[in-house]
């Protein structure tokens, strides 16, 4: 069985070369589609809907790039996969709390990606594997940090793109990844500490190991 195509999308230029470093060759390819999930999600949309049409399509989404990393699970430098790719902030605010887009009878704030690819990926890697949240503001106290965590118990991370590349993923029917090298704290703002060279690293490091296992990845064998 040939390998599947694989469609790599990350946010900034910078995130697409650390995985391009690692990850390159026929049926791969890598793409910078914008900072957050609206912009990703249209990018992702297209490069998916350009290969179905041209007879070639992707059998598979990753959205990969840095993160921040809640404390205790997923210390600055870790990596960790999507067990489930949640949006955060899709939602309404109302005087008893956040309420989701699903309890208002709309859509979907949950994406899962194959369970068995994700414990290979895992086993590769030595990610640690838990909730991924997409939000559309980047956390800035420990206020939200924890209003967030105690509403997510299992989040690991939030970046700002994988509910959208998953949304775009489900719309052609292809499975979904999410992998995320922190550069972090979720929590107050201090920009100038993040660790992105070394979050950029550990991506390239990651994929050269996740390589192989997409190589000889069985879509039937969710
Ligand atoms: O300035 C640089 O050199 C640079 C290189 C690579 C990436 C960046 C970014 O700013 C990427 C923004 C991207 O990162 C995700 N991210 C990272 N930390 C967080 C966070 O704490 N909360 C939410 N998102 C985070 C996010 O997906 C952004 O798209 C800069």
């Amino acid at each position: 069985m040939a390998p599947v195509r694989v469609l790599v999308a990350t946010a900034v230029p910078a995130e697409r070369d650390a995985v391009e470093r690692a990850f390159t060759g026929a049926g791969r390819t890598v793409i910078a589609a914008g900072v957050g999930p609206a912009l990703v999600a249209a990018g992702t949309a297209t490069a998916l809907t350009t290969a179905a049409l041209s007879g070639d399509p992707y059998g598979l989404v990753v959205s990969a790039g840095i993160a921040g990393g809640f404390a205790p699970g997923a210390p600055v430098g870790s990596l960790v996969v999507a067990d489930e790719i949640t949006a955060a902030d899709l939602g309404a605010e109302t005087a008893e709390g956040f309420v989701p887009v699903t309890e208002l009878g709309f859509g979907t704030v949950t994406h899962r990606p194959p369970e068995a690819l994700v414990r290979e990926l895992s086993a590769a890697t030595g990610a640690r594997t838990g909730a991924v949240l997409t939000v559309s503001t980047v956390t800035g106290t420990a206020a939200r940090a924890a209003a967030l965590r105690a509403r997510h118990p299992r989040a690991l991370a939030e970046a700002m793109e994988g509910f959208g590349v998953a949304e775009a993923a489900a719309a052609h029917g292809v499975p979904v990844l999410e992998i995320r090298a922190v550069s972090n704290p979720v929590g107050p703002r201090d920009r100038a500490a993040w660790r992105i060279g070394d979050a950029l690293a550990a991506l390239t490091e990651a994929f050269g190991k996740i390589a192989p296992v997409l190589e000889s990845w069985n879509p039937y064998d969710q």
